[in-house]
């Protein structure tokens, strides 16, 4: 795909390495230029639109600059920024591949190379050049970035660049984890409605008794802990995008309470007969399944109309091909910033133990996957060892819970697993049993490494 267009330059001064790297890339990409003396880099890119360059580090000193490899890195980035570069460099030469990285490199591959690692490197590469220009001239937002360029996210982001605009009620479903949240502000963000609020509610976590007043608000006296008067949700999205999540797991009784407010555009809070009209962008998300959400039995066929004029699929993760490999590079950078480590490399069998696995928890168990790995590794090159798989994403089972144990964190730590394993992993259904916010349940999930 990506690779198919590109042109790439291979610069060595060793005339094997030329002859493999052409060998290897001819069949798959648009053209391979080789060249064996650094000095004419520079007419090959004036002359030839090329998208990366593989530079070797060592030039048997053709110039004295303590690197020749990082000289003509800056040579190219000087020239022609928009050029990726891939240093190549030996073994004993690393801390030098990362001065590389700070200057600008893309990346580095060490000899003697990977054939599958040269190849992956580069399609990320790619690919990520132009997720990037997509993303500007589509969907461009101050703090977020959806990465993802697998034909399946594609068609989400064709169908996300239609409908942002419009003021069109959407349906975001997809399983947990695969980025609902993100879409839906995204549609906010690239609406006309961005410069208003961007209101999130996760209805399913609500009590019977919170819904009504967290969503329409209350006036002082309407209850007996109700002191002052408290807009709603509804009210404090007026003119902008109200986020309903979990939209699936409310009851039949919210579900008539919801759909009136819909349908006549007004709110009344409790404890008032004064309505008050409301202007807001409904944008919901589950991750019930669809077929469920057809039953009327527990979901009504009318709001369902009302709430999805257009739906949007988000796949799992499993099914998003090589963008496994484009959200680890870009999660493993996130957190060598947040944690002050070092660019890290991967091992080539890094990646495909990261394939091999299914993530039931989908983006964001890659994220806390990744998160772990960075803090945890030694070394700067992220090897399969790194990657541990939580067990919460895969149903859990109580037999393997201590259960006799009267320690608190232990009763705690036991509630928890058997709630998820009820609730086949579902976190917001699990707090909502446990009385918990899903945030909360996060953190405890976080404390006993579950
Ligand atoms: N395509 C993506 N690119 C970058 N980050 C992503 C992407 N998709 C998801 N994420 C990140 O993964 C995490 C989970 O995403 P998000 O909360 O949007 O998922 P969700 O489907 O709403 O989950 P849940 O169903 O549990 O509410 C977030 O940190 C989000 O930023």
């Amino acid at each position: 795909m990506v690779l198919k267009n590109a042109t790439i330059l291979v610069v060595d001064d060793d005339a094997d390495v030329l002859t493999a790297l052409r060998l290897l890339l001819k069949p798959l990409v648009k053209d391979v230029v080789i060249e064996k003396n650094p000095n004419n880099i520079n007419s090959h890119i004036e002359r030839n639109a090329i998208d990366v360059v593989i530079l070797d580090m060592n030039f048997s000193g053709l110039v004295n600059t303590g690197n020749e490899g990082i000289f003509w890195l800056n040579k190219i980035r000087k020239l022609k920024p928009e050029i990726s570069v891939i240093l190549m460099t030996a073994y004993a030469d690393i801390d030098l591949a990362i001065k590389g990285l700070k200057e600008g490199a893309s990346d580095f591959l060490m000899k003697p190379w990977k054939n599958e690692k040269i190849i992956e490197t580069i399609t990320t590469i790619l690919r990520n050049k132009k997720a990037n220009t997509a993303k500007q001239d589509n969907f461009k937002s101050s703090n977020i970035e959806i990465i993802g360029d697998s034909d399946v996210m594609n068609d989400v982001f064709v169908k996300l660049k239609k409908v942002a605009p419009t003021d069109a009620n959407v349906l975001i479903l997809g399983e947990n984890g695969t980025g609902k949240d993100l879409i839906a502000r995204a549609l906010h963000d690239n609406s006309n409605r961005k410069d208003k609020p961007f209101i999130k509610v996760d209805v399913g976590a609500l009590t019977s008794s919170l819904f009504e007043s967290e969503l329409f608000g209350y006036k002082k006296g309407a209850f007996t802990d109700a002191r002052e008067d408290r807009k709603g949700r509804f009210e404090a999205a007026n003119g902008g995008t109200l986020f309903l999540d979990e939209i699936g797991n409310i009851t039949l009784g919210q579900q008539v309470r919801l759909l009136t407010v819909l349908q006549n555009r007004q709110v009344t809070p409790l404890g008032s007969n004064e309505p008050i009209p409301i202007d807001i962008r409904l944008i919901c998300a589950t991750n019930v399944d669809p077929k469920v959400l057809a039953d009327e039995k527990k979901f009504r066929k009318d709001l369902i109309y009302r709430i999805n004029t257009v739906d949007i699929i988000i796949p799992p993760l499993r099914e998003r091909g090589t963008d496994i490999t484009e959200l680890s590079h870009h999660f493993v950078a996130l957190y060598a910033e947040k944690y002050n480590k070092t660019s890290f490399s991967f091992d080539s069998g890094f990646i495909s133990k990261l394939k091999k696995h299914d993530f039931p928890g989908n983006v964001r168990e890659l994220q806390y996957v990744l998160e772990r790995a960075v803090i945890m590794t030694d070394g700067i090159i992220l090897k399969p060892e790194d990657l541990v798989f939580s067990s919460i994403e895969r149903s859990p089972t109580s037999k393997n819970i201590e259960t006799t144990s009267l320690n608190l964190d232990d009763i705690e730590k036991n509630a928890i697993l058997t709630v998820l394993e009820k609730h086949k992993g579902n976190v917001s259904k699990s707090a909502k049993e446990l009385g918990i916010t899903r945030a909360a349940l996060y953190r405890r999930l976080d404390k006993y490494e579950l």
